[in-house]
């Protein structure tokens, strides 16, 4: 899991980035490629709107997940049992094509003292997901950030989703779903630990 978690920038490697300018200019010439106009009048903005609109759907590559999850709490009466916090939406971007994933996570784990205040899940989630991702990548990212922070006695997340570079393009297959998933400590020596959190997930 480590190998594929350090081949991934952290947003620390990112200083040297293009001007909005430069960026602006990028999105004219693929206009071009497409067979666009870009200067016709309903896209004359439309380099500034894409370009912000990337600031959004990339902002991952500014944050940091390990500052998020490291807000946690001890007083909880003693529970000690899973956490699961399931089907948190999420869009992404695949690395290959630059086209959305679209999915859920479900991430769960077992605390060893600690717990973590809920949102700061779907957080994590959204950190890794607006960045370009491959949904093996993603998985184990969320998986490793929150091992490593909290260090509970185990990690598991499952991600469902669907790849628009699938479904809009190539092989062209609607509705297929990818499934992933990571476990850390005793979801993965424990089969039944595994087991009760894909019963859980699975529950409706
Ligand atoms: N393992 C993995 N593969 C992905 C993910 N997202 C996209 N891909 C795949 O990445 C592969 C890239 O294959 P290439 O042959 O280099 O690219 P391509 O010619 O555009 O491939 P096609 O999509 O088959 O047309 C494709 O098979 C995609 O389906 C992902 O999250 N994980
Ligand atoms: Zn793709």
């Amino acid at each position: 899991m480590d190998a594929i978690v350090k081949n991934f920038p952290l947003p620390g490697d990112l200083s040297e980035r293009p001007t909005q300018q430069e960026a602006e200019e990028a999105v004219r010439v693929l206009l071009r490629w497409a067979g666009e106009d870009p200067s016709r009048e309903g896209l004359t903005d439309t380099p500034s709107r894409v370009v912000k609109s990337y600031k959004e759907l990339f902002s991952g590559y500014d944050q940091v997940a390990e500052d998020v999850l490291g807000r946690t709490f001890e007083e909880v009466a003693g529970y000690d049992d899973m956490v699961v916090v399931k089907d948190i939406p999420f869009f992404s971007h695949c690395e290959h094509h630059m086209v959305p994933i679209i999915g859920k996570a479900h991430v769960a784990y077992l605390p060893d003292g600690r717990v973590l205040g809920l949102s700061k899940i779907a957080r994590v989630v959204d950190i890794y997901g607006r960045r370009l991702q491959t949904q093996e990548s993603m998985t184990a990212q969320i998986a490793k950030a929150i091992d490593d922070t909290l260090r509970p006695r185990g990690v598991a997340v499952m991600i469902e989703a669907e790849h628009m570079c699938m479904s809009m393009r190539g092989v062209q297959k609607q509705g297929s779903t990818t499934l992933t998933t990571t476990f850390t400590g005793a979801f993965k020596i424990d089969a039944a630990e595994q087991a009760r959190f894909m019963t859980m997930v699975r529950s409706r």
